[in-house]
């Protein structure tokens, strides 16, 4: 996952600050917060912004000094004016001096946010965060896991399209990585775009680019991905959202090989391999009408259908220890490994987030797991047990009980029930004669059991130890 985009405000005024500075916290930005142009100039020697937003007048000097520097570095910073003494001369010199866009207050909070967003959508490729190298390693020793293996290996020497569905977190963007990495597209980039997470009326320049003025907002020209990914992969995740008016559009531009820019007569040719994914019925989408059958077959040549973590339980251990390790470097932290009791845990959870949701335990054990080994106590609460006291037939406990035989058989371990039957006379007992006060006739009586039986049993216990 990409980090947050960094929004940089710079206002003398500390109301604006604070407003801002919510607003766009509430809307996930990381946000920094600057009352002066030379607050803001240092700041800018030591780190990069995504966006920044600033005041005009400024006590120190005029806010639109920014864009020099930022023009005498060539850094390609998207920069939003602010004033509230606007009139048109001044918005005439912020637009001339490269403003990304200009806002003239007392503004709307909304417009401030479509700004923004545009802002970083539209920012040069640049001043993106050089993607975190990823860790392409694919773990899955599951026989599911083994044929997704197989299916990319067979395609290893093609570039045909692939489709790839499955849920979300299941690892769609992994596989979309590996078969790039496999394919003879390999030397030229792998580029991503996630098409549910772009505002529609954007995605277009998104995807295609656009001449300088084709639209408001369009200061200057911009390679779409497909230029970028020119020579490589381009990976469309979710194209289920893509709004049919695109679809139609892409479309075209696969058929044809070659497309223009928003607002160009440049033809350009779409040297992509294309790799979509969706976690939704296209089947639905199809019927109902809001996805194109036609782009449908185009795109799904061949289909790899991730299965979701709950079926390949199997491969929870491995992948457990992979993103431990993985959290532990990361952090600068001592690799914790999973007590064999806790990865029975983790194998009999439903895991709905799939492996993105183990991923992210796993990171939050390394930070909170108190020792080198992890418990099941260890787990978040979301993960714990809940007792059967609750009464449902599909209690955690039996299922974690159902993952133990599972594991316990192939090892070949003997007297299953013999060993499920004493641990669990033992934690009743245990806690029946707690809640009891050590009175054995209360504690029968609770359990539903006769006193002898009870006391018989104690005493068994106490000849063994
Ligand atoms: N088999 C695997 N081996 C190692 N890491 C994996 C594997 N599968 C998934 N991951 C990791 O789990 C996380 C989620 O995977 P990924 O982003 O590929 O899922 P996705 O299906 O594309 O999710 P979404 O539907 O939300 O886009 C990523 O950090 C990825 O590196």
């Amino acid at each position: 996952m990409s980090e947050r985009p960094l929004v940089w405000v710079n206002d003398d005024d500390e109301a604006i600050r604070f407003v801002l500075e919510r607003a766009l916290s509430r809307a996930e930005y990381r946000v920094s917060t600057f009352s002066t142009v030379g607050e803001l100039n240092e700041a800018l020697t030591k780190g990069s912004p995504d966006v920044i937003l600033t005041d005009i007048r400024l006590p120190d000097a005029d806010g639109l000094t920014v864009l020099d520097a930022l023009r005498a570095e060539q850094r390609e910073i998207p920069v939003i004016a602010m004033t509230g003494f606007s009139d048109l001369d001044q918005a005439v010199t912020a637009f001339q001096k490269g403003v990304f866009d200009y806002l003239p207050k007392p503004f709307d909070l909304d417009q401030v946010l479509s700004t923004v967003a545009s802002a970083v959508v539209h920012r040069p490729a640049s001043t993106r965060p050089a993607p975190k190298e990823p860790d392409s390693r694919m773990i899955g020793d599951s026989p599911a896991m083994q044929e997704v293996f197989r299916t990319i290996g067979r395609l290893s020497r093609s570039n045909i399209s692939v489709l790839i569905t499955g849920e979300t977190g299941s690892g769609k963007e992994v596989v979309a990585r590996a078969l790039h990495e496999h394919s003879p597209r390999s030397g030229g980039p792998f580029v991503a775009i996630n098409t549910a997470a772009i505002p529609s009326e954007l995605l277009e320049s998104e995807l295609f680019g656009h001449e300088r003025g084709s639209f408001t907002g369009a200061h200057s020209r911009r390679h779409g991905r497909f230029e970028e990914a020119a020579g490589g992969t381009l990976f469309l995740d979710e194209i289920g959202d893509m709004p049919l008016t695109l679809q139609t559009r892409l479309l075209r531009v696969l058929a044809e090989g070659d497309y223009y820019r928003v607002g160009g007569r440049d033809l350009l040719k779409a040297d992509v391999r294309v790799i979509a994914a969706t976690h939704q019925n296209l089947d639905a989408h199809i019927s109902d009408g809001s996805f194109r059958e036609d782009l449908y077959h185009r795109l799904n040549v061949i289909t790899i259908s991730m299965p979701p973590l709950r079926e390949r339980t199997s491969d929870i251990p491995a992948l457990a220890e992979h993103f431990l390790e993985q959290a532990a470097i990361e952090m600068g932290l001592e690799v914790k490994t999973l007590r064999p009791e806790t990865i029975s845990l983790l194998k009999s959870q439903p895991w709905p987030g799939n492996v993105r949701q183990l991923q992210n335990v796993c990171q939050q054990l390394c930070v909170m797991a108190p020792g080198e080994q992890v418990f099941p106590e260890d787990l978040p609460a979301e993960l714990s047990v809940a007792g059967p006291s609750q009464g449902r037939d599909d209690d955690p406990w039996q299922e974690h009980l159902r993952a133990w035989v599972r594991e316990a058989l192939p090892t070949g371990q003997q007297d299953l029930m013999v060993t499920v039957r004493d641990d669990m006379e033992q934690v009743l007992f245990e806690e029946a004669l707690d809640y009891t006060g050590g009175k054995r006739v209360d504690a029968a009586r609770v359990l539903g059991v006769g006193r002898n039986t009870l006391t018989r049993k104690l005493k068994d216990r106490d000849d063994e130890d």
